[in-house]
């Protein structure tokens, strides 16, 4: 089943999504933005899938480095061609990133999914075909109504209930909210979501990535007083260090590396270090579903939760073939936005969740993604 070609559509769709300037998403106007598709076809004309935004895949790492690695190679050699693609990385001149390693490997999973009609998790090894999901909450913002004030998180949460969810996880504010941030609104916005929830729903926080050890211990102490079931990122995670003074000053667990580098290597050292309670992997973070499961069997090696950072079908895949991981990533929300909307280029959403708070992993063959295709040509850029 050797692989004959490897190519990048880039079309535009519609959404209401915007960044602001440091990359997390808040609501705004519809506006189109432009999406990649990568497909990788083998001799007999089977395709995978995965997308990924454009410059993930731009025209010179797909030809100096995946092309060179993929064409001509059985596609069902994934572990291997993902370790030639890792080794690639050093003399890439940091062009070859993590990111498009990971959807160069995704693409890789929902080809052989394809090829065999079989759905990802089921190939891993299923575990579960639905798991329960945890609502992940945009970041505060300063919109009327919107998430302004703790007020408005209470509210929010109160919806999220009422949809299903189990757990909620707050991003508080952060830059470039004028006053943010601030670790006594955290906490009010948190302590306001306690107080609308009850003390049946799990909740987390996902703070400002980049305070002091004493304002993330501040912070750490008034969730265990909230009861929150884990603090996440809420110093600079390339120091390993301050994980490890925050785990042992705190009872709440800590859970991480999200967005530190180094995949499932440096991962291993953050459980070695003691820096963590609660390890954290992610296809986009870690480098593909190849990847993230190594890292979960890293953390169930060390008796250690592993949590999944983000949504999207990769992600519930991942989730989907292993035990020691107890939610699914469904996000990111907010009051001004629909999320089961789903996006405009899939005919159906990936990740569908019931009125008890599960999502139902699609038994699709490969990533289950239900692609329009016709709206990609249709929109098509390039
Ligand atoms: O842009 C980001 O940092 C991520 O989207 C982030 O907001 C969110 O996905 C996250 O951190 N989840 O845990
Ligand atoms: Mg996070």
């Amino acid at each position: 089943m050797i692989i004959t070609d490897v190519s990048v559509t880039v079309f535009s769709h519609t959404t209401r999504r915007h960044s602001d300037t440091a990359g997390h998403a808040h609501p705004g106007p519809a506006h189109q933005v432009q999406q990649a598709m990568l497909t990788i076809t083998t001799e007999s004309g089977q395709s995978g899938y995965s997308f990924c935004p454009p410059q993930v895949v731009r025209p010179d790492v797909i030809e100096k480095f995946v092309r060179k690695v993929l064409i001509g190679q059985d596609h069902r050699d994934r572990e291997r061609l993902w370790q030639d693609l890792a080794h690639w990385q050093r003399g890439s001149a940091a062009q070859l990133t993590d990111r498009t390693l990971a959807v160069v490997d995704c693409a890789l999973w929902d080809l052989a999914g394809r090829t065999l009609n079989q759905p990802v998790y089921k190939m891993i090894g299923g575990y579960r075909d639905k798991v329960l999901a945890y609502g992940s909450i945009m970041c505060g913002d300063e919109i009327e109504g919107g998430l302004a004030t703790p007020e408005d998180y209470g509210r929010f949460a109160q919806t999220l209930v009422e949809r299903g969810y189990k757990g909620i996880k707050l991003h508080t504010w952060m830059p470039p909210v004028s006053w943010a941030p601030d670790v006594a609104m955290d906490l009010k916005a948190c302590a306001a979501v306690r107080e609308a929830v009850g003390p049946d729903v799990s909740l987390m926080i996902d703070a400002f990535h980049w305070y002091s050890r004493v304002d993330a211990l501040k912070l750490g102490r008034g969730l265990e007083k909230l009861g929150f079931d884990w603090i996440e990122e809420p110093m600079d995670e390339q120091s390993m260090s301050s994980y490890k003074w925050l785990s042992d000053n705190l009872d709440i667990p800590v859970i991480g590396p999200e967005s530190a580098a180094g995949k499932h290597w440096h991962r291993a050292e953050w459980i070695k270090a003691g820096a963590c309670d609660i390890l954290r992997t992610g296809v986009n973070d870690v480098g593909g579903i190849t990847p993230a499961m190594k890292t979960m069997h890293l953390a169930e090696a060390f008796g250690m939760a592993c949590e999944v950072h983000g949504n999207t079908a990769m992600n519930l895949h991942v989730v989907a073939a292993s035990k020691n991981c107890r939610w699914y990533e469904r996000g990111l929300l907010h009051p001004f936005l629909e999320y089961d909307d789903g996006f405009d280029y899939l005919k159906s959403l990936s990740d569908p969740m019931d009125a008890e708070g599960f999502v139902h992993v699609p038994d699709r063959p490969g990533l289950g993604e239900d692609i329009d295709f016709d709206h990609i040509e249709n929109n098509r850029v390039s």
